[in-house]
């Protein structure tokens, strides 16, 4: 991603928490970063080497997804900078935080208040509604909605009509767009999505991922999403390939045949 691109997306990124776009572009550069990042799951003959000193950093106001082959370790990647998984060696930064000093109470306090996740399966709660789900988190921690903020969301997410249905009545796309709105509305500095749209089907996709891309440029927020679709991951700034355990690609603003194209290369 070039300065111009960052520097235009940040002019048009709405203040959040009392920032200013102008602050946003200067001061808060990087949202997360990887430094040498190991996971190793089981030991003795089940040793896997799920990530091999894995070293990336994630702007603010960056869209970024990741790809790879199955078993490449991705989701063990996101996991590892979304506070979900310890790695077992390197470091794991949310904006200035370590992770890697952090207790479990501390760890749950930053994941709750600093990090937004969209999962495939939505993870909703089936009893509460649409509403209730959406300020969930909010609720968990006794934090004020900001309604202004809520209903900027919701309309942009075009759920203002559904706020009252619970998950069994609504549609996998809207379901997914409720946990998209449930993300957003905290104003968490990052959003990680593990596979957000492998659930869904083309039109659906293009919503979830229009939102996504609109939490980035409208939002000023930071994404970080897992996919194996081309064209989910042509809606990001750049696509990071993993290989066994290893960053082997970084295509920016890439096309979905451009995607497409260099998945096959890998893959042969
Ligand atoms: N809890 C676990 N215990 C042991 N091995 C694991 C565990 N989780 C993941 N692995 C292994 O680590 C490696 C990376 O897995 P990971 O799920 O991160 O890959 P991925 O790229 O996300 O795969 P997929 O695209 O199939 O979801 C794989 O070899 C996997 O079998």
């Amino acid at each position: 991603m070039t300065p111009t691109r960052f520097e235009e997306k940040a002019s048009m990124s709405v203040p959040q928490d009392g920032r200013t776009p102008g602050a946003h572009a200067a001061t808060a550069q990087i949202a997360a970063r990887a430094t040498d990042v190991t996971k190793v799951y089981g030991s003795g003959d089940t040793t896997v080497e799920a990530l091999k000193g894995v070293s990336l950093s994630f702007a603010a106001g960056e869209f970024t997804a990741i790809m790879g082959p199955s078993g490449s370790g991705k989701s063990t990647l996101m996991h590892c900078l979304a506070g979900l998984d310890d790695a077992t060696g390197g470091t794991v930064t949310i904006g200035d935080t370590d992770l890697t000093t952090l207790n479990d109470k501390d760890m749950t306090r930053l994941r709750r208040d600093r990090i937004g996740f969209v999962f495939q399966s939505y993870n909703l709660v089936p009893t509460l509604t649409a509403r209730e789900n959406i300020t969930l988190p909010l609720d968990i921690a006794g934090r004020e909605l900001d309604q202004e903020w809520f209903d900027t969301v919701i309309g942009r997410l075009g759920l203002t009509q559904r706020l009252g249905h619970r998950p069994s009545e609504l549609s996998g796309g809207q379901q997914q767009r409720v946990a998209c709105a449930r993300a957003l509305v905290g104003k968490p500095q990052i959003i990680f999505g593990d596979e957000p749209t492998g659930n869904l089907d083309s039109r659906s996709s293009g919503e979830v991922m229009s939102i996504l891309r609109a939490a980035v440029d409208e939002f000023g927020q930071t994404v970080v999403i897992v996919t194996h679709d081309p064209r989910a991951a042509s809606w990001a700034d750049r696509v990071v390939f993993l290989a066994d355990g290893r960053i082997v690609q970084e295509l920016q603003s890439p096309s979905a045949d451009d995607v497409y194209a260099y998945m096959k290369n890998l893959d042969s």
